[in-house]
């Protein structure tokens, strides 16, 4: 029996003990000749006592509580019968955080035909794609489901059975149709028995994992609780191309820590595990992350910390975040750390991240442009215990790139062989000798790619396309520079209209970037003692840099973000070298 039921019934007696107690001492009241007096008056008692001598207490109580006694009596029946036949219910609640809730809220949207009383719907648009069988288009159909509103219950037939679901709230007075953080749903069957209800929704728990097979649901905290956005198919990792090594280390990383709770747990440590992916926009944090979550059957739970309304919110956030997920904050250095702000501040954010609850075994990824305005503390071990840089593409990544785009078969995608693929070769390692090493985005190789085989995919000269992939470099940087400048621009104008409302933590202090990811050794005690060695190291660091690198900070950061300068001699420079090739 659970504990609220153990309270609900010692709660009960204690009434009925309260009740027995009442009774007793009115009996004992309405036996004294006084209380009698005091009712009837002085008078009248004296006659009674008169005609009747000791049978007047007995006669009054006879003719006064008889009538009242009746029709209490007639109530206590009439309540009896009604709750014999009241029909009894059985009831459950799902939280958005718990691992259910996506395939039931999916089920009731699809089957919610009507909601009593219903003045305004909620209605959820829901693209769904169809594969018709003589096009391989893929169509995206939007698709109106109906929720029910908030604490109105919409009914739901079920193999013959009426179910009643609603949205609810912890908070009574939210009758709001929009959703709260406080939100769950409810479903309620006529049954005595859970057992019937457990299984319909292992059913409709089944049916969506077989319709949803592998995929990967993104879930997005919206302010006031998590969501569910959308399930996307699983990433591969093939398809995300990082410096040699990089994922595999990390991969690696997070399989070694799943299989070590027992480790953490004997240790006494807090059994989770923090990654910072740091670096320019486009070079894949985002897609690596849902690779993860593809490669590890997990799911991935999304906060940009612009979205959290101050320290206790970030908490609950936390607690409250879908289980079996990989959670990513995003936005790290775009924070505002000050209470007044009503944003999470550094210190809540530290409070929260260390004393994490109900989230064992969390792996949790934080991801930022621009890894030195990150502070100090937060760069710990045990709060971020493995940073990786996803830099501009290294030759390796171009020639992956590459391979990604041209090495398959457009129509069949299978991989090209033979004398064709000893001639892709050639061009890749030309487009490669033209592209400047770690000055392009990977996000920018593919756009180009996508542009190319969109404007001039050609039956009649299919190579034609490798022509104007390299002629087309030069032209490539350039827009790379007038984009960035662009990107730039739009950073520098958001961020003077919010100037007014950031405010620097105390906490906020210079740190070098890590170059390379920390993986954790793979023997029990070096795991321990290298833990701690980083922890004094990083720590010592931390205090070493301190505010006399502020310039070389500043002008580190312009050139991650747009080290356009340095693109215009690379341009002139590529623009020699494809004419150099041309000429050969
Ligand atoms: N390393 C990579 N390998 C494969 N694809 C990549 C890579 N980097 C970027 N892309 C592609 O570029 C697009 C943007 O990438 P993504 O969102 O992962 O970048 P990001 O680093 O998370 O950017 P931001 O910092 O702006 O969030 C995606 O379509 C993704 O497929």
């Amino acid at each position: 029996m659970s504990s609220s039921a153990i309270a609900k019934r010692s709660l009960n007696m204690h009434q009925l003990k309260c009740v027995f107690d009442k009774i007793l001492t009115l009996l004992e009241r309405i036996s004294e000749e006084t209380f009698w007096e005091g009712l009837i008056g002085q008078r009248l008692a004296n006659l009674g006592k008169r005609y009747f001598g000791n049978d007047f207490v007995m006669l009054s109580i006879i003719f006064y509580i008889t009538p009242i006694l009746r029709t209490r009596w007639d109530e206590l029946v009439e309540r009896l019968l009604r709750n014999r036949n009241d029909p009894k219910y059985v009831s459950v609640e799902i939280r958005p955080s718990d691992n259910i809730y996506s395939a039931i809220s999916y089920f009731i949207n699809r089957n919610t035909k009507s909601v009593p009383g219903l003045k305004e719907a909620v209605a959820g648009y829901e693209p769904e794609e169809v594969h018709t069988s003589d096009t391989p288009v893929v169509k995206s159909l939007p698709k109106v489901g109906f929720y029910p509103l908030v604490n109105t219950s919409a009914e739901i037939e079920y193999k013959g059975h009426i179910l009643y679901v609603a949205r609810r709230t912890d908070d009574d007075n939210n009758t709001s149709h929009h959703r709260s953080r406080t939100e769950y749903l409810s479903i309620s069957m006529e049954d005595e028995d859970l057992n019937l209800l457990k299984q319909f929704m292992q059913e409709w728990a089944d049916q969506y994992n077989e319709q949803d097979g592998d995929n990967v649901t993104i879930y997005k905290y919206n302010g006031y609780s998590w969501e569910c956005m959308k399930t996307v198919e699983p990433r591969g990792f093939e398809t995300v191309n990082l410096k040699p090594g990089l994922k595999e280390k990390i991969i690696n990383d997070m399989e070694i820590f799943r299989h070590r709770r027992k480790w953490y747990k004997t240790r006494g440590i807090p059994y989770r595990r923090g990654y910072l992916l740091y670096g320019p926009p486009g070079t894949g944090k985002t897609s690596l992350i849902q690779a993860l979550a593809s490669k590890l059957s997990m799911n991935v739970a999304v906060v940009s910390l612009l979205e959290v309304h101050g320290d206790s919110e970030f908490t609950d956030m936390l607690a409250d975040a879908p289980s079996n997920s990989l959670l990513v904050i995003e936005d790290l250095d775009h924070y505002i750390s000050s209470a007044e702000t009503g944003r999470v501040t550094m210190s809540g954010m530290l409070n929260a991240l260390d004393g994490i609850q109900g989230q064992e075994g969390a792996m949790i990824f934080m991801t930022c442009n621009d890894f030195n305005k990150i502070q100090p503390a937060l760069l710990r071990p045990g709060r971020m215990d493995v940073k990786l840089k996803l830099d501009y593409a290294v030759r390796e990544q171009i020639v992956d790139m590459f391979w990604r785009f041209f090495g398959h078969d457009y129509d069949t995608f299978d991989m090209i062989v033979g004398k064709r693929r000893d001639y892709l070769a050639g061009i890749c390692n030309t487009f490669a000798d033209c592209v400047p090493v770690d000055e392009v985005t990977t996000a920018e190789l593919q756009s180009y790619f996508i542009t190319l085989i969109m404007e001039n995919s050609s039956d009649e000269n299919p190579d034609g396309i490798f022509d104007l992939l390299i002629e087309g470099v030069p032209e490539f940087l350039s827009k790379i520079k007038i984009d960035r400048e662009q990107a730039a621009e739009h950073a520098r104008l958001k961020l003077n209209s919010s100037a007014s409302t950031v405010v620097e933590d105390e906490e906020s202090e210079t740190t070098e970037a890590p170059e390379t990811i920390e993986a954790p050794e793979t023997t029990e005690t070096n795991d321990e003692k290298a833990e701690t060695k980083k922890d004094v190291k990083e720590t010592k660091k931390e205090d070493e840099k301190v505010t006399e690198k502020e310039d070389e900070m500043v002008a580190k950061k312009e050139e991650n973000i747009m080290p356009t300068k340095k693109i215009e001699s690379i341009i002139d420079d590529v623009v020699k070298e494809v004419e150099a090739v041309k000429i050969a």
